[in-house]
C-alpha cells in the first residue's frame, strides 16, 4: 500500500494527503501502566501537528514513541509508510525523522558555527572520527553557514554555545537537528522557558523551518499551537482525546472539561 491510498479516504474525492507519520494503536506500558494507551494518528505531509494535553496526559511519551526513542509495547509507528518502531534511533533519523532534546546537546565551549560544522561531520561520515580538527571540516562551512541563516543565527556565527540566551540554544539546537535535513521534524516544548521575544523568535523559526517539511511539536503555550499548527491532536489519560484543527479542538467539549479539571487540580 502506499502512502497515498489510505483506508479512510473519501471515495471519489481522490486520494487524500501523503501521511508522513502515522501510529496505529500505540501502547507504550511502564509497569502496567498504560502512559500511551492505543493512540492512532496519521500526521499530513507539509503539515506542523500539534500534539497538547494537560499535564501528564502522555505527550512526551508519545513524542518519543514516535521518534523511536521508545519502543511501544505494541503497535506500529510508520514514516512515509515503511515501519521504524522496529528500528534504531540512528537508522530512523537517516530515513529522514529527526528530533530536538530538552536536554541540550550543544557543546557550550565550541563556538555556534563549530557546534554546526561538528554535527554535519557526524552526519556527513567524513573521513576523520570526533577528534578531527574543526579547521579539517571547512567543506561543510557552505552548509553550515545556510543553516545558521535559516535559524536566525548568522551574526552569532562567532559566539561561544555557552554564551547564548535560552532561547538562542533552542534556535542552535533546531540548527542541529536540521543538519540531517529530515522531511519531518519533531520538536519537543520548543518555547519551554522562554520569554515573549524568544518565544515570537522561535515561532517565526518554526514556520521557516518547516518550509518544505512536517513538522511535529508538543507544545503547553495556546497561543504558539494556534499560531503554527495545521492540525492539533489532543491527548488525555495517553488517548487521543479529540483532533482537528485550533479552531475545532479549541470548541470541543472534552477538550474544555479536561482543561479545566487540569487546572483545577493545579
Ligand atoms: N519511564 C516512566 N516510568 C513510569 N511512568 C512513566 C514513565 N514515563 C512517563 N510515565 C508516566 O506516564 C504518564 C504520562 O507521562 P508523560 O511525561 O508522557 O506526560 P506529558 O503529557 O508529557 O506530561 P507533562 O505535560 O507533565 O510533561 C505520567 O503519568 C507519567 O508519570
Amino acid at each position: 500500500m502506499t502512502a497515498q491510498t489510505l483506508p479512510g479516504s473519501p471515495v471519489g474525492v481522490g486520494p487524500g494527503p501523503t501521511v508522513a507519520l502515522e501510529a496505529r494503536q500505540l501502547v507504550k506500558e511502564f509497569r502496567g501502566f498504560r502512559a500511551t494507551n492505543g493512540v492512532s494518528l496519521d500526521i499530513h505531509e507539509g503539515e506542523i501537528h500539534a500534539i497538547i494535553g494537560p499535564n501528564g496526559a502522555g505527550k512526551t511519551t508519545l513524542f518519543n514513541l514516535l521518534s523511536g526513542f521508545l519502543k511501544p509495547t505494541s503497535g506500529e509507528v510508520r514514516l512515509f509508510g515503511q515501519r521504524i518502531d522496529t528500528l534504531p534511533p540512528h537508522q530512523i533519523v537517516r530515513r529522514g525523522l529527526s528530533r530536538s532534546f530538552q536536554i541540550s546537546s550543544v557543546f557550550p565551549s565550541m563556538t555556534v558555527r563549530e557546534n554546526l560544522l561538528v554535527a554535519l561531520q557526524s552526519r556527513s561520515r567524513l573521513p576523520g572520527q570526533f577528534w578531527t580538527p574543526i579547521s579539517r571540516l571547512e567543506t561543510l562551512g557552505p552548509q553550515a553557514d545556510a543553516i545558521l541563516a535559516d535559524v536566525g543565527l548568522a551574526e552569532s556565527h562567532a559566539r561561544l554555545a555557552a554564551d547564548l540566551s535560552h532561547g538562542e540554544k533552542r534556535q542552535l539546537e533546531i540548527g542541529i537537528s536540521l543538519t540531517q535535513n529530515p522531511r519531518v521534524l519533531l520538536l519537543d516544548e520548543p518555547t519551554s522557558g522562554m520569554g515573549s521575544e524568544g518565544i515570537a523568535r522561535v515561532i517565526a523559526l518554526v514556520r521557516q523551518v518547516a518550509r518544505g517539511r512536517t513538522v511535529v511539536l508538543v507544545e503547553h503555550n495556546m497561543s504558539v499551537v494556534s499560531e503554527l499548527a495545521d492540525r492539533i491532536t489532543v491527548l488525555q489519560y495517553g488517548a487521543v482525546l479529540a483532533s482537528g484543527s485550533y479552531e475545532q479542538v479549541r470548541q470541543d467539549p472534552r477538550v474544555i472539561e479536561a482543561y479545566l479539571g487540569d487546572e483545577a487540580h493545579e
